[in-house]
């Protein structure tokens, strides 16, 4: 294991059981929509290209870029900055918005309020982990991983100072790690 990595919350295998559940839950309720998978990149494309992997269903997809926590930070500024948007028209579309984790919510309702104003016929959200002791905004996640503890975790997918997105796992961070920065 990663040195700087203090546990593991969420392993492989668990990784794998969890992206089937969901894909067999996405499969069933959007039989015959098309639906329009939206992933926020970062942190959510390894979670996406496993998902999709999971679901039998004719579907699309389209990538967004949007940021809030800059650099060597793990807390939000608030701000949610749009550095890629959608190609797609959203417009009569059921749209699935699939992240990584829910944390304060800001990135969300960020996204839910706009999705809304370009005319999406439904809007859901998957995401592959929850955190809701740090909710701020409270936003309804429709399928969710797994929930975990106030701890800043790295791992599919997710950052610190843009590092440990490739490890296979979710862990949480050494503390020293950043309070040393
Ligand atoms: O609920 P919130 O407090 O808004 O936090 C969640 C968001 O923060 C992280 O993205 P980040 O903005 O750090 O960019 P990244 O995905 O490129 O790492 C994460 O991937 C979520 O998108
Ligand atoms: O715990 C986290 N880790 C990585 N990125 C994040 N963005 C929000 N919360 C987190
Ligand atoms: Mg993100």
């Amino acid at each position: 294991m990663n040195s700087d990595i203090e546990r593991v919350l969420v392993s492989q295998e668990k990784i794998e059981e969890t992206n089937i559940r969901l894909g067999k839950e996405l499969t069933k309720d959007y039989a015959d929509k098309n639906p329009l998978f939206v992933c926020i990149l970062r942190g959510a494309a390894m979670f996406m290209m496993d998902l999709v992997k999971n679901i039998d269903i004719p579907m699309e997809y389209d990538f967004m870029d949007v940021s809030s926590y800059g650099g060597e930070n793990t807390s939000t500024t608030g701000e949610v900055r749009i550095i890629k948007d959608l190609d797609t028209p959203l417009s009569g579309r059921d749209v699935v918005i699939v992240e990584d984790i829910i944390d304060t919510g800001y990135t969300l309702d960020r996204l839910i309020e706009l999705f809304k104003t370009r005319n999406a016929k439904s809007i859901r959200i998957v995401s592959f982990l929850d955190k809701p002791a740090r909710r701020i905004k409270h936003v309804h996640v429709d399928y969710v991983g797994a929930q975990i503890p106030d701890a800043f975790v790295v791992g599919y997918g997710m950052d610190f100072d843009e590092h440990y997105r490739n490890l296979p796992y979710v862990g949480v961070l050494s503390p020293e790690v950043y309070s040393t920065k």
